[in-house]
This record gives C-alpha cells, sequence and structure tokens, in this order.
C-alpha cells in the first residue's frame, strides 16, 4: 500500500549575529571600537589627526552598526555564551540543528571566543556542557545518544581531526541529512570532558603557523559537529529525533601582501581566501536574497561553504559570532567583518525538527558507493604497498620520477573529476532557480495582463523586473560556469594523454595497472554521487511539493478523520500522526495557525504569533500557487506529476532536450540507464574486478 508521511512543522528566523571586540594586546595601539546598550557597535575614525573642521564636515571614517548582540573587550565567554549562545543550544536536545561559527581577520580572537582558555572557556566547551547537563536532566525518560566528530579544511581539502594520520575525505550530498563528509570519523561519546579531550588532540593536530598578526594563527577552517539522537522511552517509542551542532572556528584570512612571504604560506592563504570570499559571496547573495527572492547562491564554491550550507540558510539555528579588535591598524579589517556581519543578519533560516526515516533509494547508491569506496581503499592501499617497494628497492631515477609524476597526474584528474561534479551540479541548481523564476515571471505577466493600470499593477511590475533582473544575472553565472566547465574538459583531456602516453612507455607494468584502475574507480565512484546527487534534488523537489500540498489541505481545515477517510479509500496510508496533534489538524482554526509554518516545534498546541499566523496562510499559499499551480490550486494531480515527470524524465533520458547550460555535453552521453561511455570521460576499460566488487553496477547498464 502506497505511504505518505505527515509534514514537519516548519519555522522562519533569521540568522543571529554577534559581535565580540577583543582587547588591545601590549604591541598593539588606538582603541576603534565603542559598544553601547549591549547591540550597538561605533567603530571610531582610527586618524587622530583629522582637524575639527574635517570631523563636523562629517568627513569622517566612523560608523555606526546595529546587531542582535555586541560585547566590549571586557567581556567574558561566558557572558557572550548566555547572551547569545545557550538558547539555541537546548533545541539541540530537542531535535533542532544549531550552528555557530566565528567570523573576523586573522587574529581578532575567533579561536579564543570558540575554544578559550582554562579560566574563560570558550563557546565549544560551554555549549557542550549545556548539553550534557540537559541531557542528564531527561535521561530517565529518554534514551540519548551523543557522537561527535571534527574536521578541518585546509587547502580545500577536508582531513579528519580524529584520525592520527587522516587522507582526503570528500563530500557527499544526503537529501535527509544535508552534507556528509564520507567516511570522516564519529566517536560515541558519553560526557562534555570525553568531547574536550577529543578536542584538545584535533586542535593539536589542526593547522597552525605563526603570522604577523597572530603567533598560532590557524591555517584551517576547523568544524566540530556534535550529534545528539533521541529516543523516548514510552511516548513516541518508534520515533527517533536528531539534533546536530555545528560549531566553527575559521580559519584567519590574510592578504597575500600582508604575509611578507611565499611559497606555502602564499599557496594557504590564496586558498583560506578562496573559502572566506565564497563564505562572503554566499552572505552576499544570501542578504539579497530576502530582498530580491530567488538569486543564485554559490554555495559549490568552495568546501566550506558546502559544509556550511544549511547552517547558513538551511535547517539550523545560527549565530554568528563576528571578531573584532579595537586596534587602529585593523580599522579596515574590523569595518570588513561588520559589514559582512550587517548583511548576514538579513539572512533567513528555515528551521524544523528532525524526525527522520531512510529512503530505500539512499540506501541503495549508498550501499553501491560503500562498496567502491572499499574497493578504492583497498587500492589505494595496494598502490601504496607497490611504491615502498618500489622505493626499497635501488631502482633507477627516472623510473621513480616517471612514478611521483604519474602519481601527481593521478592527484589532478581526480581534482578535475571533482571540479567538473561541482561544475554540473551548480549549473543544475542555476536552472532550477531559474525555471522557477520563469514560472513567478509568468504568473506576473498574467496577473498584469488581468488588470488595469494602478498601484496594484505598479508593485507587479516592480517585481517583474527585479525577477527579470535576477533570471538576467544568474544566466551570466551559468555563462560563466560553462567556460568553467570548458575548460575543465580541456584540462581534462589533456591529462588523460599524458597519462596515456605515460602507461604506454610502462615503466612498472603492476604499478600502473593498479594505478589506472584506481583512477577508474574513484571516478566511478565519483560519478555515482552526482547521480545520487542528482536524484537527491527529485526527491527534495517532491517532498517540497508533498508540503505544500500538506499545507493546502490544512489550509481548507479539513478534519483529520475527513483525510483519513480519503487517503484510506484510495489506499494511502499517512505515516507520522504522532506529528500530526501539534499540528491541530483536527481543528480549523488551529490548522490555519499551524499551516503558517511558523508555531514552536515542540511543546506548543497552538501558535504563540497569532498576529501574523493568518498573513503567514495567505503568503504561504500565494508563493506555494506561484511555484506550483498553473491552474486551479484544486488541480494537484496533475501540477504536481507534471512538474516532478518533466524532472525525473530530464534526468532518466535525454527525450526531452535538456536546459541550455546542460546542453554542453556530448550527445553520447547518459546521465543514468544507458551510458555508452562515461560522460567525465572515463574510457570503456573498466577494471574487472569493479564488476565482482560491485555486482549492483551490472545491473545499471554499465559497458562492461
Ligand atoms: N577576549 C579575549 N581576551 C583576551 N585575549 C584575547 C581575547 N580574544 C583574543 N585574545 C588574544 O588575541 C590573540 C589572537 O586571538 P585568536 O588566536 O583567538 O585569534 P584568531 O582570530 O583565531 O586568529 P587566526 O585567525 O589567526 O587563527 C591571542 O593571543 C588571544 O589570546
Amino acid at each position: 500500500m502506497t505511504s505518505i508521511r505527515a509534514p514537519a512543522i516548519e519555522r522562519t528566523t533569521t540568522l543571529s549575529v554577534a559581535v565580540k571586540c577583543r582587547p588591545l594586546t601590549e604591541r598593539e595601539r588606538g582603541n576603534t571600537v565603542r559598544v553601547n546598550d549591549n547591540k550597538e557597535v561605533i567603530i571610531l575614525d582610527p586618524d587622530l589627526s583629522k582637524d575639527y573642521l574635517d570631523k563636523i564636515q562629517n568627513r569622517t571614517k566612523q560608523k555606526t552598526f546595529c546587531f542582535d548582540h555586541a560585547f566590549g573587550p571586557h567581556s567574558a565567554n561566558l557572558e557572550v555564551y548566555k547572551r547569545s549562545i545557550s538558547s539555541i543550544i537546548s533545541g539541540v536536545v530537542q531535535g533542532l540543528n544549531a550552528t555557530v561559527f566565528a567570523y573576523g581577520s586573522t587574529g581578532s580572537g575567533k579561536t579564543y571566543t570558540m575554544v578559550g582558555t582554562k579560566e574563560d572557556p570558550g563557546l565549544m566547551v560551554l555549549s557542550l556542557r549545556t548539553i550534557f547537563d540537559l541531557i542528564n536532566k531527561h535521561k530517565s525518560s529518554n534514551d540519548f545518544e551523543v557522537s561527535c566528530s571534527y574536521l578541518e579544511v585546509y587547502n580545500e581539502v577536508i582531513y579528519d581531526l580524529l584520525e592520527k594520520s587522516s587522507g582526503h575525505l570528500e563530500l557527499r550530498e544526503d537529501p535527509e541529512q544535508g552534507i556528509i563528509v564520507v567516511g570522516l570519523r564519529r566517536i560515541k561519546v558519553h560526557s562534555a570532558d570525553k568531547i574536550l579531550e577529543l578536542l584538545t588532540l584535533g586542535n593539536n593536530r589542526r593547522k597552525t603557523e605563526s603570522t604577523e598578526a597572530n603567533a598560532t594563527s590557524s591555517r584551517s577552517h576547523a568544524v566540530l559537529e556534535i550529534i545528539v539522537k533521541r529516543k523516548q522511552r514510552i511516548k513516541y517509542r518508534n520515533q527517533v529525533i536528531r539534533g546536530k551542532l555545528a560549531l566553527v572556528d575559521l580559519a584567519g584570512s590574510e592578504r597575500a601582501s600582508e604575509t611578507n612571504s611565499g611559497g606555502q604560506r602564499l599557496r594557504d592563504g590564496a586558498n583560506i581566501n578562496r573559502s572566506l570570499l565564497a563564505l562572503a559571496n554566499c552572505i552576499n547573495a544570501l542578504g539579497k536574497q530576502q530582498k530580491k527572492g530567488l538569486a543564485y547562491v554559490p554555495y559549490r564554491n568552495s568546501k566550506l561553504t558546502r559544509i556550511l550550507k544549511d547552517g547558513l540558510s538551511g535547517n539550523s539555528q545560527t549565530v554568528m559570532v563576528a571578531t573584532i579588535s579595537p586596534a587602529n591598524s585593523q580599522y579596515h579589517h574590523t569595518i570588513n567583518t561588520l559589514m559582512y556581519a550587517d548583511r548576514a543578519k538579513e539572512i533567513k533560516m528555515h528551521i524544523q525538527k528532525n524526525v527522520g526515516t531512510i529512503d530505500t533509494h539512499v540506501s541503495n547508491y549508498q550501499k553501491m558507493i560503500e562498496s567502491l569506496q572499499i574497493e578504492v581503499c583497498r587500492l589505494r592501499k595496494e598502490l601504496a604497498e607497490k611504491e615502498s617497494q618500489l622505493s626499497v628497492k635501488p631502482a633507477e631515477k627516472t623510473v621513480d620520477d616517471e612514478l611521483s609524476w604519474l602519481n601527481i597526474l593521478s592527484c589532478e584528474t581526480s581534482e578535475n573529476v571533482q571540479e567538473r561534479i561541482n561544475l554540473q551540479k551548480a549549473v543544475f541548481e542555476l536552472e532550477e532557480i531559474n525555471r522557477r523564476n520563469r514560472i513567478e515571471l509568468q504568473h506576473l505577466d498574467d496577473a498584469i495582463a488581468k488588470r488595469q493600470e494602478g498601484a496594484v499593477v505598479g508593485v507587479l511590475r516592480a517585481r517583474r523586473q527585479i525577477i527579470l533582473d535576477n533570471i538576467r544575472d544568474n544566466d551570466e553565472v551559468g555563462i560563466n560556469y560553462q567556460k568553467e566547465i570548458e575548460e575543465n574538459e580541456k584540462h581534462r583531456c589533456q591529462l588523460q594523454d599524458m597519462i596515456d602516453k605515460a602507461i604506454s612507455k610502462d615503466g612498472n607494468k603492476t604499478y600502473l595497472r593498479i594505478l589506472s584502475q584506481y583512477r577508474l574507480l574513484g571516478m566511478t565512484n565519483t560519478e555515482l554521487q552526482f547521480e545520487m546527487a542528482m536524484r537527491d534534488q527529485i526527491i527534495h523537489n517532491q517532498r517540497e511539493a508533498q508540503r505544500n500540498l500538506w499545507n493546502l489541505l490544512m489550509g481548507l481545515g479539513l478534519e483529520k478523520k475527513i483525510l483519513m477517510d480519503i487517503a484510506a479509500k484510495n489506499g494511502i496510508i499517512i505515516e507520522d500522526w504522532t506529528m500530526m496533534p501539534q499540528l491541530g489538524i483536527s481543528d480549523k482554526k488551529q490548522s490555519l495557525v499551524s499551516a503558517c509554518g511558523r508555531c514552536a516545534p515542540t511543546g506548543h498546541n497552538q501558535c504563540t504569533d497569532n498576529s501574523f499566523s493568518r498573513s503567514c496562510t495567505f503568503q504561504n499559499y500565494q508563493d506555494f500557487g506561484s511555484r506550483s499551480f498553473s491552474r486551479s490550486p484544486l488541480d494537484t494531480g496533475n501540477t504536481f506529476c507534471r512538474e516532478e515527470h518533466h524532472n525525473s524524465h530530464y534526468m532518466l533520458s535525454h527525450d526531452q532536450s535538456p536546459p541550455p547550460h546542460l546542453r554542453l555535453r556530448k550527445s553520447t552521453d547518459c546521465w543514468i540507464g544507458v551510458r555508452p561511455e562515461s560522460w567525465l570521460g572515463v574510457p570503456i576499460k573498466h577494471p574487472q574486478n569493479l564488476r565482482t566488487s560491485c555486482p549492483e553496477l551490472r545491473t545499471w547498464g554499465f559497458p562492461f
């Protein structure tokens, strides 16, 4: 029998911004920062030599900002924690996600704020203590499981800080859990002290260096993630709720010119800046999105922004702690940080409780990817053994050189594949956003055509212009991505030629065979991840459509019994009714309130914010209508199916012509199903053992 899941309640809130100013160090001069009323931050002009005229004519660089919270140089971490963080930490034990990240220039106090000292423990330490205090309070009626992971992103590569010698880790997107780091160690913990022990261990492994601005400057972005699973012993026994807390300490950024150094440090700086630049671009786009609707957010431009995606706009209660220094010399950095913080406070978050089940398609894919990964690991090990055998032999230097050169080529190829995947996904997302923009444009055109000139038409026209601008901006980004894909393709061909030539020279047959298999498997693995992400996107869209349908049903005020009867007649089981009493579906008035999507997700039977409930319901339906309905709102079946099938169909075959950005691929390339040759350019020579190690692939029409 078909079954559908009742929707989880969503609540919209904004990203909260706290600013923390650190004390001056002994070497520093000046004091440019004033904090008023725990919210206002005034940055004084550091140029004290300005004369009276400059000042009264407002030719001063003084600037004033206002945030959710502001802390001066004498505030301890505990004060920052109590006022700005503690309230979101308790949500983690209730199944909500929370993210806290420190953003600021080098030496502004990010690590001090996040990690702290023994005397002044930081936000990571204080949050963990709260989580375990809450667990102890509720453990008589609940079973809890807490696990933790700690990673760093260094030079655009992800490392596991809980592993002694971690290899490079890859990212994958999961429809339930968001971005996942494949192979990251997750340790079960029973006390805050144990996590702190792991934190210290991980911090010692973190890449730090002495820079001019900070003696122990962090060169990597570190993410500590705590997952709390909770199962009630009596009520809702089959439900597991899962809260996630991400605590992020970003690397210090400095311009290459400020470091007085080259080589590795210069490369570090470039990569740190690439991540931070990507983060700043995302904050910009998200801030703009609140005013302009569907603008593209370039999460894919760095590993850091992909990891922080949920914390930046998704299902998370997020606090950004912007750290600043009062030193005169830091004036520009301080202003820069505060400008980003100011933009970030516009960002909207959509929070909902995590009560989830795993779909079978996901676990099938996961199994496939896992078995490929095991195979990749086996080959990687074999390769390493072969390498060490070769290095103990007094082999001629030329062979050694050739092999290390081949290794570099192999790494470059894998980077090239990753980049290609990211670009394709980005293009796909862009296309999806513009598809929605075009639907809205169509609705606006229809609405304008039906009305006579007047104030309402003026508003509609203004909105139309915004949407047109968005489409144009997004198209421009798409053209750039196309160029990047072409570049990437060119580079891939060059690499392939070089590898083929090297293999034909035959330095060491076995080694080259393994290397080649390893590379092919790595690519197949990555391809599968891409396909999985694409399918996940379809599932995500379908869920969104389903949620909209629920909103509509609840808005109509249908009683639970009627709904159950209709569902039963159609042979549909409605899962998760346990969530429904909170939605108040049996009560007409309450169902309208619930449909606004802003009810507190736990413990309340009624939306606490009645003042906006009606307008929210309306807003919701408008939104819904503009995105999904092409005819009457009650003509749901056709509209939803058509839209979803359009997507799936497009992904599964090429009967329908793809959108312009995606037409770039060769006609022989297929997404899923029939696959004459891999579109990533892996030649048909797939290794024999892939078939035996991964029999599932045979049913997928792989041509080997
Ligand atoms: N609130 C504070 N009270 C006392 N000292 C502080 C405070 N905040 C920062 N400091 C000191 O300032 C210096 C720089 O701080 P920290 O290492 O936390 O900066 P950072 O922003 O993490 O730098 P980077 O980005 O280079 O890693 C350290 O010596 C630290 O002890």
